[in-house]
Protein backbone atom coordinates (compact mmCIF):
# COMPACT_ATOMS: atom_id res chain seq x y z
CA UNK A 1 0.00 0.00 0.00
CA UNK A 2 1.57 3.15 -1.32
CA UNK A 3 1.99 5.92 1.87
CA UNK A 4 2.12 9.45 0.38
CA UNK A 5 3.68 12.29 2.78
CA UNK A 6 1.68 15.47 2.99
CA UNK A 7 3.07 18.69 1.94
CA UNK A 8 2.38 21.86 4.14
CA UNK A 9 -0.18 23.84 2.32
CA UNK A 10 1.91 26.58 1.57
CA UNK A 11 4.60 24.55 0.25
CA UNK A 12 2.40 22.74 -2.21
CA UNK A 13 1.58 26.36 -3.67
CA UNK A 14 4.87 27.09 -3.77
CA UNK A 15 5.42 23.97 -6.05
CA UNK A 16 2.52 24.96 -8.52
CA UNK A 17 3.21 28.39 -8.76
CA UNK A 18 6.63 27.11 -9.78
CA UNK A 19 5.02 26.92 -13.01
CA UNK A 20 3.71 30.30 -13.04
CA UNK A 21 3.58 31.34 -16.53
CA UNK A 22 3.05 34.83 -17.89
CA UNK A 23 0.06 34.87 -20.27
CA UNK A 24 -0.70 36.23 -23.44
CA UNK A 25 -2.30 39.23 -25.01
CA UNK A 26 -5.34 40.03 -26.65
CA UNK A 27 -7.54 42.72 -28.23
CA UNK A 28 -11.20 43.50 -27.41
CA UNK A 29 -13.98 45.77 -27.86
CA UNK A 30 -14.67 48.02 -24.80
CA UNK A 31 -17.89 46.18 -25.21
CA UNK A 32 -16.18 43.26 -24.06
CA UNK A 33 -13.67 44.50 -21.41
CA UNK A 34 -15.76 43.94 -18.31
CA UNK A 35 -14.52 40.76 -16.25
CA UNK A 36 -11.68 40.64 -18.35
CA UNK A 37 -7.88 41.12 -17.16
CA UNK A 38 -6.09 44.73 -18.32
CA UNK A 39 -2.82 43.91 -20.63
CA UNK A 40 -1.01 46.45 -20.09
CA UNK A 41 -0.80 49.90 -17.44
CA UNK A 42 -3.85 52.29 -18.36
CA UNK A 43 -2.02 55.62 -18.35
CA UNK A 44 -4.20 59.08 -18.51
CA UNK A 45 -2.91 60.70 -21.97
CA UNK A 46 -4.86 63.85 -21.01
CA UNK A 47 -6.62 65.22 -17.86
CA UNK A 48 -9.90 64.93 -16.64
CA UNK A 49 -11.77 67.24 -17.11
CA UNK A 50 -9.92 68.30 -19.75
CA UNK A 51 -11.23 71.97 -19.49
CA UNK A 52 -12.58 73.98 -16.31
CA UNK A 53 -15.96 73.73 -16.59
CA UNK A 54 -19.43 74.25 -14.61
CA UNK A 55 -20.12 71.63 -12.49
CA UNK A 56 -24.03 73.82 -11.86
CA UNK A 57 -26.51 75.51 -13.95
CA UNK A 58 -26.05 79.00 -13.46
CA UNK A 59 -24.48 82.19 -14.50
CA UNK A 60 -20.21 82.40 -15.27
CA UNK A 61 -19.04 85.50 -14.03
CA UNK A 62 -15.69 87.39 -13.24
CA UNK A 63 -15.86 87.25 -9.58
CA UNK A 64 -14.02 91.03 -8.78
CA UNK A 65 -17.56 92.13 -10.09
CA UNK A 66 -19.63 90.60 -7.53
CA UNK A 67 -17.55 92.69 -4.44
CA UNK A 68 -19.65 94.75 -2.24
CA UNK A 69 -22.98 92.62 -3.16
CA UNK A 70 -24.67 92.09 -0.02
CA UNK A 71 -28.79 91.96 0.53
CA UNK A 72 -29.12 95.35 0.86
CA UNK A 73 -26.94 96.53 -2.34
CA UNK A 74 -27.56 93.81 -4.44
CA UNK A 75 -25.64 93.80 -7.79
CA UNK A 76 -26.44 93.47 -11.50
CA UNK A 77 -25.16 91.26 -14.64
CA UNK A 78 -25.82 91.78 -17.61
CA UNK A 79 -26.42 88.46 -19.44
CA UNK A 80 -24.75 88.25 -22.88
CA UNK A 81 -25.15 84.92 -24.20
CA UNK A 82 -25.75 81.46 -23.33
CA UNK A 83 -24.21 78.00 -23.60
CA UNK A 84 -25.13 74.14 -22.60
CA UNK A 85 -22.43 71.43 -22.34
CA UNK A 86 -20.74 70.94 -25.64
CA UNK A 87 -20.79 74.32 -26.72
CA UNK A 88 -18.28 77.07 -26.22
CA UNK A 89 -18.46 80.75 -25.72
CA UNK A 90 -14.79 82.33 -27.47
CA UNK A 91 -16.45 86.13 -26.97
CA UNK A 92 -15.13 88.57 -24.36
CA UNK A 93 -16.93 89.13 -20.87
CA UNK A 94 -16.70 92.20 -19.46
CA UNK A 95 -17.65 94.39 -16.64
CA UNK A 96 -20.60 93.22 -14.67
CA UNK A 97 -21.27 90.67 -17.85
CA UNK A 98 -22.46 86.75 -17.13
CA UNK A 99 -22.74 84.26 -19.26
CA UNK A 100 -25.72 81.81 -18.86
CA UNK A 101 -23.80 78.54 -18.40
CA UNK A 102 -25.45 74.83 -18.05
CA UNK A 103 -23.91 72.26 -15.87
CA UNK A 104 -20.86 70.43 -17.93
CA UNK A 105 -20.28 73.28 -20.31
CA UNK A 106 -17.13 75.00 -20.76
CA UNK A 107 -16.19 78.15 -18.37
CA UNK A 108 -15.50 80.97 -21.07
CA UNK A 109 -12.39 82.89 -21.04
CA UNK A 110 -12.11 85.53 -18.32
CA UNK A 111 -14.78 83.98 -16.16
CA UNK A 112 -13.78 82.44 -12.68
CA UNK A 113 -16.93 81.81 -10.64
CA UNK A 114 -20.28 80.09 -11.24
CA UNK A 115 -23.52 81.23 -9.32
CA UNK A 116 -26.10 78.70 -9.39
CA UNK A 117 -29.83 80.16 -10.86
CA UNK A 118 -31.67 79.34 -7.87
CA UNK A 119 -29.47 81.90 -5.82
CA UNK A 120 -29.81 84.52 -8.83
CA UNK A 121 -32.97 86.97 -9.24
CA UNK A 122 -33.87 87.23 -12.82
CA UNK A 123 -35.49 90.22 -14.44
CA UNK A 124 -35.41 91.73 -17.86
CA UNK A 125 -34.52 95.53 -19.10
CA UNK A 126 -34.97 97.24 -22.26
CA UNK A 127 -35.67 93.61 -23.93
CA UNK A 128 -31.90 91.98 -21.98
CA UNK A 129 -31.90 89.76 -19.58
CA UNK A 130 -30.34 90.35 -16.26
CA UNK A 131 -30.00 88.97 -13.01
CA UNK A 132 -28.70 90.28 -9.54
CA UNK A 133 -27.44 88.87 -6.45
CA UNK A 134 -27.26 89.30 -2.89
CA UNK A 135 -23.65 88.00 -2.13
CA UNK A 136 -20.15 87.90 -3.07
CA UNK A 137 -18.25 85.21 -4.80
CA UNK A 138 -14.82 84.36 -5.01
CA UNK A 139 -12.14 83.53 -7.75
CA UNK A 140 -12.45 79.69 -8.60
CA UNK A 141 -15.95 79.10 -6.68
CA UNK A 142 -18.11 76.63 -8.22
CA UNK A 143 -15.34 76.01 -10.75
CA UNK A 144 -14.97 72.03 -11.75
CA UNK A 145 -11.00 72.82 -12.47
CA UNK A 146 -9.37 70.88 -15.42
CA UNK A 147 -7.27 68.05 -14.09
CA UNK A 148 -8.94 68.41 -10.47
CA UNK A 149 -10.41 64.51 -11.32
CA UNK A 150 -7.26 62.93 -13.35
CA UNK A 151 -3.92 65.06 -14.00
CA UNK A 152 -2.26 64.15 -17.60
CA UNK A 153 0.14 61.28 -17.23
CA UNK A 154 -0.86 59.50 -14.32
CA UNK A 155 -0.79 55.58 -13.84
CA UNK A 156 -4.37 54.82 -13.25
CA UNK A 157 -4.65 51.13 -13.20
CA UNK A 158 -2.31 48.21 -13.34
CA UNK A 159 -1.83 45.92 -15.69
CA UNK A 160 -3.47 42.55 -14.37
CA UNK A 161 -6.22 44.05 -12.70
CA UNK A 162 -9.71 42.85 -12.89
CA UNK A 163 -11.71 45.10 -15.14
CA UNK A 164 -14.75 46.24 -13.34
CA UNK A 165 -17.50 48.78 -14.08
CA UNK A 166 -15.68 51.45 -13.01
CA UNK A 167 -12.44 50.49 -15.10
CA UNK A 168 -14.81 50.07 -18.40
CA UNK A 169 -15.71 53.85 -17.86
CA UNK A 170 -11.94 55.09 -17.55
CA UNK A 171 -11.44 53.45 -20.44
CA UNK A 172 -13.88 55.14 -22.16
CA UNK A 173 -12.93 58.44 -20.54
CA UNK A 174 -9.34 57.54 -22.19
CA UNK A 175 -10.44 56.79 -25.53
CA UNK A 176 -9.94 52.97 -25.47
CA UNK A 177 -12.62 51.91 -28.05
CA UNK A 178 -10.35 48.74 -28.18
CA UNK A 179 -8.85 47.26 -25.20
CA UNK A 180 -5.63 44.82 -24.36
CA UNK A 181 -6.39 42.54 -21.93
CA UNK A 182 -4.88 38.88 -20.53
CA UNK A 183 -5.87 35.71 -23.13
CA UNK A 184 -8.08 33.71 -20.87
CA UNK A 185 -6.22 30.60 -20.58
CA UNK A 186 -8.28 27.44 -21.49
CA UNK A 187 -8.70 25.11 -18.66
CA UNK A 188 -9.69 21.51 -19.63
CA UNK A 189 -12.67 19.96 -17.39
CA UNK A 190 -12.93 16.29 -17.30
CA UNK A 191 -15.16 14.48 -14.32
CA UNK A 192 -14.30 10.50 -13.36
CA UNK A 193 -16.43 8.33 -11.73
CA UNK A 194 -18.29 5.35 -12.58
CA UNK A 195 -21.48 6.77 -10.12
CA UNK A 196 -21.78 9.70 -11.97
CA UNK A 197 -24.90 11.04 -13.93
CA UNK A 198 -25.42 13.63 -15.94
CA UNK A 199 -27.70 16.63 -15.08
CA UNK A 200 -30.53 15.81 -17.07
CA UNK A 201 -30.61 12.21 -15.50
CA UNK A 202 -32.68 10.40 -12.94
CA UNK A 203 -31.06 9.55 -10.11
CA UNK A 204 -30.70 5.74 -9.96
CA UNK A 205 -29.32 3.30 -7.17
CA UNK A 206 -26.11 3.94 -6.39
CA UNK A 207 -25.19 6.91 -8.64
CA UNK A 208 -25.30 10.46 -8.40
CA UNK A 209 -25.46 13.58 -10.53
CA UNK A 210 -21.86 14.86 -11.62
CA UNK A 211 -22.03 17.94 -9.75
CA UNK A 212 -18.41 18.97 -9.79
CA UNK A 213 -18.07 19.31 -13.51
CA UNK A 214 -20.53 22.83 -13.37
CA UNK A 215 -19.35 24.13 -10.04
CA UNK A 216 -15.36 23.82 -11.87
CA UNK A 217 -16.78 25.22 -14.87
CA UNK A 218 -18.21 28.58 -12.46
CA UNK A 219 -15.20 28.62 -10.80
CA UNK A 220 -13.02 28.69 -14.18
CA UNK A 221 -15.18 31.42 -15.27
CA UNK A 222 -14.91 33.29 -11.72
CA UNK A 223 -10.91 32.75 -12.07
CA UNK A 224 -11.14 34.91 -15.03
CA UNK A 225 -10.11 31.43 -17.53
CA UNK A 226 -11.86 30.07 -19.98
CA UNK A 227 -13.56 26.60 -19.40
CA UNK A 228 -13.54 23.22 -21.87
CA UNK A 229 -15.61 20.76 -20.55
CA UNK A 230 -15.07 17.48 -21.96
CA UNK A 231 -17.57 15.16 -20.19
CA UNK A 232 -17.63 12.41 -17.38
CA UNK A 233 -15.88 9.00 -17.81
CA UNK A 234 -16.24 6.35 -16.19
CA UNK A 235 -13.70 4.23 -13.60
CA UNK A 236 -11.89 2.85 -16.61
CA UNK A 237 -8.14 3.11 -16.87
CA UNK A 238 -7.29 2.59 -20.37
CA UNK A 239 -10.89 5.07 -21.29
CA UNK A 240 -9.60 7.56 -19.06
CA UNK A 241 -5.50 7.22 -19.97
CA UNK A 242 -5.83 7.99 -23.66
CA UNK A 243 -8.93 10.50 -23.09
CA UNK A 244 -6.95 12.48 -20.90
CA UNK A 245 -3.69 12.03 -23.01
CA UNK A 246 -5.46 13.47 -26.00
CA UNK A 247 -7.14 16.28 -24.34
CA UNK A 248 -4.33 17.74 -22.65
CA UNK A 249 -3.20 18.97 -25.70
CA UNK A 250 -5.72 21.50 -26.80
CA UNK A 251 -5.51 23.54 -23.16
CA UNK A 252 -3.45 25.25 -21.04
CA UNK A 253 -4.18 23.50 -17.88
CA UNK A 254 -6.28 20.32 -17.43
CA UNK A 255 -8.19 19.34 -14.19
CA UNK A 256 -9.75 16.55 -13.54
CA UNK A 257 -12.26 15.51 -10.27
CA UNK A 258 -11.89 12.02 -8.77
CA UNK A 259 -10.04 9.21 -8.62
CA UNK A 260 -6.78 10.49 -6.90
CA UNK A 261 -7.37 8.14 -3.71
CA UNK A 262 -5.84 5.54 -2.88
CA UNK A 263 -8.76 3.31 -3.69
CA UNK A 264 -9.31 0.42 -6.27
CA UNK A 265 -11.08 2.64 -8.49
CA UNK A 266 -8.84 5.42 -8.37
CA UNK A 267 -7.04 5.59 -11.72
CA UNK A 268 -5.54 9.04 -11.88
CA UNK A 269 -2.48 8.33 -10.30
CA UNK A 270 -1.58 5.94 -12.53
CA UNK A 271 -2.28 7.74 -15.39
CA UNK A 272 -0.14 10.70 -14.51
CA UNK A 273 2.63 7.71 -14.46
CA UNK A 274 1.80 5.69 -17.69
CA UNK A 275 1.93 9.82 -19.29
CA UNK A 276 4.99 10.18 -17.95
CA UNK A 277 4.13 13.35 -15.77
CA UNK A 278 6.10 14.31 -12.91
CA UNK A 279 3.92 14.34 -9.83
CA UNK A 280 4.87 17.71 -7.60
CA UNK A 281 2.79 15.98 -4.31
CA UNK A 282 0.13 13.63 -3.86
CA UNK A 283 -1.33 14.69 -0.26
CA UNK A 284 -1.69 17.95 0.94
CA UNK A 285 -1.85 18.60 4.87
CA UNK A 286 -5.30 20.40 4.19
CA UNK A 287 -8.48 19.20 4.90
CA UNK A 288 -10.78 19.05 2.82
CA UNK A 289 -8.73 18.45 0.02
CA UNK A 290 -5.66 16.03 1.23
CA UNK A 291 -5.57 13.90 -1.68
CA UNK A 292 -5.24 17.54 -4.03
CA UNK A 293 -3.04 15.91 -6.78
CA UNK A 294 -0.69 18.44 -9.03
CA UNK A 295 1.03 16.77 -11.46
CA UNK A 296 3.23 18.37 -14.80
CA UNK A 297 3.51 17.25 -18.27
CA UNK A 298 5.87 18.78 -20.50
CA UNK A 299 5.42 22.27 -18.45
CA UNK A 300 1.81 21.74 -18.28
CA UNK A 301 -0.11 21.36 -15.17
CA UNK A 302 -2.68 18.83 -14.46
CA UNK A 303 -4.88 19.34 -11.36
CA UNK A 304 -6.22 16.15 -9.93
CA UNK A 305 -8.71 17.60 -7.84
CA UNK A 306 -10.46 15.34 -5.37
CA UNK A 307 -14.08 13.67 -6.21
CA UNK A 308 -15.54 14.74 -2.67
CA UNK A 309 -17.57 18.62 -3.91
CA UNK A 310 -16.09 20.46 -0.87
CA UNK A 311 -12.56 19.12 -1.22
CA UNK A 312 -12.93 19.79 -5.33
CA UNK A 313 -14.02 23.24 -4.31
CA UNK A 314 -11.32 24.07 -1.86
CA UNK A 315 -8.18 22.77 -4.28
CA UNK A 316 -9.46 24.75 -6.76
CA UNK A 317 -9.38 28.54 -4.99
CA UNK A 318 -6.38 27.86 -3.26
CA UNK A 319 -4.86 26.00 -6.77
CA UNK A 320 -5.75 26.70 -9.60
CA UNK A 321 -7.17 30.45 -8.84
CA UNK A 322 -3.72 31.85 -8.34
CA UNK A 323 -2.16 30.37 -11.43
CA UNK A 324 -4.79 31.40 -13.74
CA UNK A 325 -4.22 34.84 -11.97
CA UNK A 326 -0.95 34.94 -12.76
CA UNK A 327 -1.52 34.16 -16.26
CA UNK A 328 -4.16 36.97 -16.20
CA UNK A 329 -0.67 39.39 -14.91
CA UNK A 330 -2.11 39.44 -11.54
CA UNK A 331 0.33 40.07 -9.30
CA UNK A 332 -2.46 39.63 -6.29
CA UNK A 333 -2.91 36.04 -7.48
CA UNK A 334 -4.33 34.63 -3.65
CA UNK A 335 -7.41 35.09 -2.24
CA UNK A 336 -8.13 37.83 -0.53
CA UNK A 337 -7.17 37.16 3.67
CA UNK A 338 -8.86 38.86 6.42
CA UNK A 339 -8.73 38.27 9.97
CA UNK A 340 -12.60 37.80 11.71
CA UNK A 341 -13.74 36.68 15.13
CA UNK A 342 -14.88 32.95 14.96
CA UNK A 343 -18.56 32.53 15.78
CA UNK A 344 -18.18 28.87 16.70
CA UNK A 345 -15.83 26.66 18.52
CA UNK A 346 -13.56 24.21 16.84
CA UNK A 347 -12.69 21.85 20.15
CA UNK A 348 -10.74 18.67 17.60
CA UNK A 349 -7.55 19.40 17.31
CA UNK A 350 -6.42 18.26 13.93
CA UNK A 351 -2.37 18.09 12.18
CA UNK A 352 -3.82 19.37 9.13
CA UNK A 353 -4.92 23.34 8.14
CA UNK A 354 -8.78 23.60 7.79
CA UNK A 355 -10.69 25.44 5.18
CA UNK A 356 -13.73 25.65 6.54
CA UNK A 357 -16.63 26.85 4.36
CA UNK A 358 -17.62 30.14 6.37
CA UNK A 359 -20.14 33.36 5.98
CA UNK A 360 -19.19 36.85 7.28
CA UNK A 361 -21.60 38.92 9.40
CA UNK A 362 -21.22 42.27 10.92
CA UNK A 363 -22.07 41.99 14.54
CA UNK A 364 -22.37 44.91 16.75
CA UNK A 365 -19.49 46.46 14.65
CA UNK A 366 -17.39 43.03 14.89
CA UNK A 367 -16.56 41.32 11.91
CA UNK A 368 -17.78 37.53 12.70
CA UNK A 369 -17.44 34.67 10.83
CA UNK A 370 -19.61 31.35 10.91
CA UNK A 371 -19.68 28.22 9.81
CA UNK A 372 -21.90 27.06 7.16
CA UNK A 373 -23.62 23.76 6.51
CA UNK A 374 -22.03 20.49 6.90
CA UNK A 375 -18.16 20.90 7.87
CA UNK A 376 -17.11 17.37 5.91
CA UNK A 377 -15.33 17.14 2.42
CA UNK A 378 -17.94 15.14 0.77
CA UNK A 379 -20.83 17.96 1.67
CA UNK A 380 -22.26 20.05 -1.37
CA UNK A 381 -24.76 22.12 0.50
CA UNK A 382 -22.20 24.13 2.35
CA UNK A 383 -20.93 25.55 -0.40
CA UNK A 384 -23.78 27.43 -1.91
CA UNK A 385 -24.05 29.75 1.41
CA UNK A 386 -20.29 30.38 1.86
CA UNK A 387 -18.89 33.61 1.04
CA UNK A 388 -15.47 32.77 2.75
CA UNK A 389 -12.64 29.82 4.01
CA UNK A 390 -12.07 30.04 7.71
CA UNK A 391 -8.53 28.62 8.09
CA UNK A 392 -7.72 27.03 10.49
CA UNK A 393 -3.76 25.88 10.71
CA UNK A 394 -2.77 22.53 12.43
CA UNK A 395 -2.79 22.40 15.89
CA UNK A 396 -2.69 20.19 18.47
CA UNK A 397 -5.39 22.10 20.26
CA UNK A 398 -9.00 23.41 19.11
CA UNK A 399 -9.77 26.95 18.16
CA UNK A 400 -12.59 28.16 20.29
CA UNK A 401 -15.45 31.01 19.55
CA UNK A 402 -14.22 34.99 19.89
CA UNK A 403 -10.76 34.43 18.82
CA UNK A 404 -9.19 36.03 15.84
CA UNK A 405 -9.12 33.89 12.22
CA UNK A 406 -7.58 34.42 9.10
CA UNK A 407 -10.37 33.60 6.71
CA UNK A 408 -9.88 33.41 2.81
CA UNK A 409 -12.83 35.95 0.55
CA UNK A 410 -14.41 34.04 -2.09
CA UNK A 411 -15.41 35.68 -4.91
CA UNK A 412 -13.46 38.78 -4.11
CA UNK A 413 -11.04 40.24 -6.76
CA UNK A 414 -8.91 42.08 -5.23
CA UNK A 415 -7.33 39.49 -4.08
CA UNK A 416 -3.39 39.06 -2.05
CA UNK A 417 0.19 39.14 -3.33
CA UNK A 418 0.91 36.18 -0.66
CA UNK A 419 -1.18 35.09 1.79
CA UNK A 420 0.82 32.09 3.21
CA UNK A 421 3.82 34.55 4.52
CA UNK A 422 3.71 33.42 8.37
N1 LIG B 1 -8.39 4.61 2.46
C1 LIG B 1 -8.52 5.89 2.19
N2 LIG B 1 -9.67 6.31 1.65
C2 LIG B 1 -9.83 7.61 1.36
C3 LIG B 1 -8.80 8.53 1.63
C4 LIG B 1 -7.60 8.05 2.18
O1 LIG B 1 -6.65 8.82 2.45
N3 LIG B 1 -7.49 6.71 2.43
N4 LIG B 1 -8.98 9.85 1.37
C5 LIG B 1 -10.35 10.29 1.47
C6 LIG B 1 -10.41 11.66 1.09
S1 LIG B 1 -9.71 12.74 2.15
C7 LIG B 1 -11.04 12.06 -0.04
S2 LIG B 1 -11.22 13.73 -0.37
C8 LIG B 1 -11.56 11.14 -1.01
C9 LIG B 1 -11.01 11.47 -2.38
O2 LIG B 1 -11.54 10.63 -3.33
P1 LIG B 1 -11.14 10.69 -4.83
O3 LIG B 1 -10.56 12.01 -5.17
O4 LIG B 1 -10.37 9.50 -5.15
O5 LIG B 1 -12.54 10.72 -5.56
P2 LIG B 1 -13.53 9.53 -5.83
O6 LIG B 1 -13.12 8.34 -5.06
O7 LIG B 1 -13.68 9.40 -7.26
O8 LIG B 1 -14.87 10.15 -5.24
C10 LIG B 1 -14.96 10.55 -3.89
C11 LIG B 1 -16.39 10.99 -3.59
O9 LIG B 1 -16.75 12.08 -4.39
C12 LIG B 1 -17.91 11.81 -5.20
N5 LIG B 1 -17.74 12.42 -6.51
C13 LIG B 1 -16.77 12.12 -7.41
N6 LIG B 1 -16.89 12.87 -8.51
C14 LIG B 1 -17.94 13.67 -8.31
C15 LIG B 1 -18.56 14.66 -9.10
N7 LIG B 1 -18.11 14.96 -10.32
N8 LIG B 1 -19.64 15.30 -8.62
C16 LIG B 1 -20.10 14.99 -7.36
N9 LIG B 1 -19.53 14.06 -6.56
C17 LIG B 1 -18.49 13.40 -7.04
C18 LIG B 1 -17.89 10.32 -5.30
O10 LIG B 1 -19.15 9.79 -5.61
C19 LIG B 1 -17.40 9.90 -3.93
O11 LIG B 1 -18.44 9.93 -3.00
O12 LIG B 1 -11.17 9.81 -0.75
C20 LIG B 1 -11.30 9.44 0.64
N10 LIG B 1 -10.98 8.06 0.77
O1 LIG C 1 -8.96 15.25 0.42
MO1 LIG C 1 -10.17 14.85 1.64
O2 LIG C 1 -11.06 16.25 1.28
O3 LIG C 1 -9.07 15.72 2.85
O4 LIG C 1 -11.47 15.07 2.80
MG1 LIG D 1 -11.50 7.59 -4.58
Amino acid sequence: MEKRTPLAVSNAINKVMAFSLAGEHETVSIHESYGRYLAEDLIADHAVPPFDRSPYDGFAIRAQDSIGAKKETPVAFRVITEIGAGSVYNGKVGENEAVRIMTGAQIPDGCDAVIMLELTKQYEKDGQPFFSISHEYKKGDNISFQAEDVEKGTSLIQKGTYINPGIVALLATFGYANVRVARRPKIGIIATGSELLEVGDELKPGKIRNSNAYMMISQVVRSGAEPVYFGKLADNFDQCYSFIKEKVEGVDFLITTGGVSVGDYDYLPAIYEKLGAAVLFNKVGMRPGSVTTVAELDGKLLFGLSGNPSACYVGFELFVRPIVRTYLFSERPHLQKISAILGASFVQPNSFARFIRGKLEFENGKLIVNPVGLDKSNAVSSLAEADCLIVLPGSTRGYEIGWEVDVLLLGEETGCPDPWGE
